[in-house]
């Protein structure tokens, strides 16, 4: 794939009917991952997800001592460091230097207070880190999840390896919460034991022989809704998603109903089509589903209607700082914003001058997000337009089938 890709929505474009092969979750192929490794692989997943960021875990989890390079995902660092402390085995974990600027501290706490063999490298707070596996005690832990759920779900991972029971304590300021939900589901369904009550989690047990088929990945599909509302009379048919699902992110099917996308689950696919009547929203809260804000940020623009993205913290430590991204490439496209520490206001609207280039920042989802604006502008121009195969490396395949075409340099 080339350094710049144009995406053109020519007058036939319109294809109906198109059927949409999404890749599988990433989060919780990464989960299941851990899992298998930690029970001796007593778990068989099927439809394991081939995006980057599963592929760098499933490598890395067969390295039994020294270098381990986690590219640039955030759950394969967080999760994986977990997985090391109780795994025998000298390891340095580190990532791109993005990563390597991304949080561990309060994940890094939480394994020392259990009595991990941990020590930064470089700068405290930060991989890279080495760790050296070992047992860890159980007991009562406290672990502060107001910068990201991959600290909570990295150790509720684990717990059921350690010592005695493990007792959480999740405090109110807890974000991401869905994704915490996500990792207890699948975490029953492998046989350990989780008892829950409000901020309390109790884990102990163990993982014995289950089988797991992934889920296609709600935040891929997120972009197919915006590709519905951007393209005229578009139905699109996503393969294989079903309505009942452990992500959080299907969420987005409400929220697109405000946007005039409805989506109709049949026989565990699930189609999209325009209604007549949106009511637009004029505030998303995005402080359970932080992959989708990119995504909403573009179906205002599409709907050209203001809106105020609220719940936005975790985004400055994504892949990108997530909310100077949206900010800057949206101004491109004429789209003027005011931007907080956690919030995004969306509020006026100009034809750009021109073809907008946007810069991906090494960020999968705003080559994703921005894409369908091709269908209003007739032509988009993405940079390194490689970045999404982080979580879905067929992603221009599919954009291909609903007729856009697409010229790489
Ligand atoms: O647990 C997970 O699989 C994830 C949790 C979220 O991170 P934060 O909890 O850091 O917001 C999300 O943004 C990320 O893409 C995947
Ligand atoms: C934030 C993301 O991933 P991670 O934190 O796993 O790098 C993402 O996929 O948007």
């Amino acid at each position: 794939m080339g350094e710049l890709i144009t995406v053109s929505a020519s007058k036939n474009s319109v294809q109906s009917n198109v059927q949409i092969n999404l890749p599988a979750s990433k989060s919780i192929s990464n989960r299941l991952l851990i899992m298998r490794a930690l029970s001796g692989n007593l778990i068989r997943i099927e439809n394991l997800s081939s995006a980057d960021d599963t592929q760098i875990l499933e490598t890395a989890l067969g390295v039994k001592s020294g270098e381990v390079n986690l590219g640039l995902a955030g759950t394969a660092l967080r999760f994986g460091m977990a997985w090391a402390a109780v795994t025998p085995g000298v390891r340095v974990l580190r990532g791109d230097a993005r990563l390597n600027e991304r949080p561990v501290k309060e994940l890094a706490n939480a394994l020392r207070e259990l009595g991990a063999d941990f020590k930064y490298i470089e700068k405290e707070g930060f991989a890279p880190v080495e760790i050296t596996g070992k047992k860890l005690n159980g007991g009562k832990l406290t672990i502060d999840g107001s910068r990201s759920s991959q600290f909570i779900t990295a150790m509720m991972l684990i717990a059921p390896y350690c010592e005695a029971p493990l007792l959480f304590k999740i405090d109110k300021s807890q974000v991401s919460m869905p994704y915490v939900d996500m990792t207890v589901s699948l975490m029953r369904k492998a046989g350990a034991k989780i008892e829950q009550q409000e901020s309390d989690i109790k884990i102990s047990g163990a993982y014995g022989s289950s089988d797991f088929v992934v889920e296609p990945d709600w935040s891929a599909a997120s972009y197919f809704y915006l590709w519905a509302m951007a393209l005229e009379k578009t139905t699109l048919s996503i393969n294989g998603l079903p309505f009942e699902s452990v992500q959080g992110d299907k969420v987005a099917s409400d929220i697109f109903a405000h946007y005039g996308i409805i989506s109709h689950f049949t026989d565990g696919n699930m189609r999209i089509a325009k209604k007549l009547l949106p009511d637009f929203p004029e505030e998303i809260n995005c402080i359970g589903c932080p992959d989708l804000a990119q995504t909403f940020a573009i179906a205002a623009v599409i709907a050209q209607k203001s809106v105020r993205l609220t719940g936005l913290q975790t985004l400055r430590h994504k892949e990108t700082d997530r909310i100077e991204a949206l900010k800057n490439e949206l101004a491109k496209c004429g789209v003027f914003c005011k931007a907080g520490s956690d919030f995004l206001e969306i509020l006026s609207f100009e034809k750009p001058a021109g073809t907008p280039i946007i810069k991906t920042y090494k960020d999968h989802r705003m080559a994703m997000a921005f894409a369908p604006l091709a269908a209003i502008f007739g032509e988009i121009q993405i940079e390194n337009p490689g970045v999404v195969s982080k979580s879905f490396p067929g992603y221009w395949k599919e954009v291909e089938k609903m007729g856009l075409v697409l010229e790489s340099d």
